[in-house]
């Protein structure tokens, strides 16, 4: 089986989707997040108030450029897709699914949580709805989109599964 990168917005839903999808299929699963904070061992919000979202951004290219790409479910960071060299790597080696959401939605999903460091501070709404446009085009240079707005993981995973055969 080919890779299969889960490209979306922060919240998206890609780190559930990708898990049970992996125990669906019996494939492992990997987040590009999770794999910069062990070759780093920082914490991404640390790496972006010492490093910078450059440096980040240079460490999220290794990490794709890394990680296996055969029979692997990998979702992604949000903000993979704003390198083409990253956009044409996913392309190239894989399936690449965007889980779109509706940014209202994604509001509600990431209430509470204040692990993205791009939506540290106040009006995270109007933080969402600027980054979100200023990606959308990005994210749909993707294979497949799927809209996730009010719909459940379970439906989501069924799609992709539909997809991929
Ligand atoms: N289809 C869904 N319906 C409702 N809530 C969802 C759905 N999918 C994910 N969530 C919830 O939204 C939150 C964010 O999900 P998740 O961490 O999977 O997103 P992500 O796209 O991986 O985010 P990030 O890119 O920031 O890591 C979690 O609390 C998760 O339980
Ligand atoms: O959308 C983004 O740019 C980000 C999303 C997260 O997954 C992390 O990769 C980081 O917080 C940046």
């Amino acid at each position: 089986m080919r890779a299969i990168y889960l490209t979306g917005f922060m919240g998206s839903g890609k780190t559930t989707i990708a898990e049970k999808l992996s125990f669906e299929l019996t494939v492992p699963t990997i987040d590009t997040d999770d794999h910069i904070e062990e070759v780093t061992g920082k914490a991404i919000p640390d790496i972006f108030a010492s490093e910078g979202e450059e440096a980040f951004r240079k460490y999220e290219s290794q990490s794709l450029e890394s990680i296996p790409n055969k029979n692997i479910i990998i979702s992604t960071g949000g903000g993979i897709i704003l390198k083409e060299q990253n956009r044409e790597f996913m392309k190239k080696h894989g399936i690449v699914i965007y889980l779109h959401c509706d940014p209202e939605e994604i509001l509600k999903r990431l209430e509470g949580d204040s692990s993205r460091p791009l939506l540290k501070g106040d009006n995270r709404k109007a933080k969402i709805e600027s980054i979100f446009s200023e990606r959308l085009s990005l994210y749909r240079e993707a294979h497949f989109e799927i809209d996730t707005t009010n719909r459940s993981v379970s439906e989501i995973a069924e799609e992709i599964q539909d997809i991929i055969g």
